[in-house]
């Protein structure tokens, strides 16, 4: 696991769009291709915007650049809270990256079709063979929630790589998230929260001194083979800077 706090929140942006812009040159020049997970929330905002400005917009392989959600929200595509939509404000327009570099999920079916369909569709684009994304952005809710996984759903209880519907009662919406199994398969996991309201689900999942995974969700976050990054800013750190300093 690498772990960097930041002072500055752009410097923390710019140190993970450098990092996604090298991933992706390695993954294509080895697979042909990157297969990034985007994250949703407000988070990745900024990132997304800087990705599609320059430096980045023009040193980048975009047409070899394919995109996916680790979840999104059970509302339709033009739905302000569509994780999506944000994608496609900050980013896809502006990169102008082609539709069919793109997976969404189609909402227009039931919950529990609409998670088929797209694990169905994310397993197409791997030939039907095991699927290992090459990098995978996650954000951090302050109950530690990541992706859709969410305290005391089932889906955690997940063993296997896919993608399912979950209903958030404490969100009163369905919610179709990919599980931690196949979260975990990706060669790289990189969290991005900044922000106090973050601080203590970041000691409870950095330090997990008490794992309780029900409770902490992004606990299960652990790459089988891959690397977990953590881009932090100070305030989010505030809790673990002490005790990792202490860790040496
Ligand atoms: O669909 C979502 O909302 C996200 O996938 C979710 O896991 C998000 O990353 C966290 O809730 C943090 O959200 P913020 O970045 O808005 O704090």
């Amino acid at each position: 696991m690498e772990l960097q706090v930041f002072i500055e929140i752009d410097e923390m942006i710019n140190s993970l769009a450098q990092l996604i812009k090298k991933s992706s040159q390695e993954a294509i020049s080895t697979r042909g291709q990157f297969n990034f997970v985007l994250s949703g929330g407000s988070s990745p905002k900024r990132l997304y915007e800087l990705l599609a400005s320059e430096p980045f917009k023009n040193s980048m392989d975009w047409p070899n650049i394919y995109f996916f959600f680790g979840d999104e929200r059970y509302v339709p595509e033009n739905d302000s809270q569509r994780n999506s939509l944000m994608a496609k404000e900050t980013l896809f327009d502006r990169l102008n990256i082609s539709d069919s570099n793109i997976f969404m999920v189609d909402t227009t079916y039931s919950p529990s079709k609409a998670a088929q369909n797209y694990n169905k569709t994310i397993n197409l684009h791997f030939n039907n063979k095991p699927v290992h994304f090459d990098f995978i952005l996650l954000g951090l809710g302050d109950n530690a929630h990541t992706a859709s996984l969410f305290p005391f759903t089932s889906v955690l209880d997940e063993t296997k790589p896919t993608v399912k519907s979950i209903f958030v009662d404490e969100l009163d919406m369905y919610r179709i998230t990919m599980t931690a199994p196949m979260i975990n398969r990706a060669r790289q996991i990189a969290f991005l929260v900044f922000g106090k309201d973050k601080a203590d689900a970041v000691s409870h999942v950095v330090l997990k001194t008490k794992y309780w995974p029900q409770h902490y969700p992004a606990q299960l976050i652990s790459p089988r083979k891959g690397e977990l990054f953590w881009f932090l800013d100070i305030e989010a750190g505030s809790l673990i800077r002490p005790k990792m300093e202490n860790k040496g």
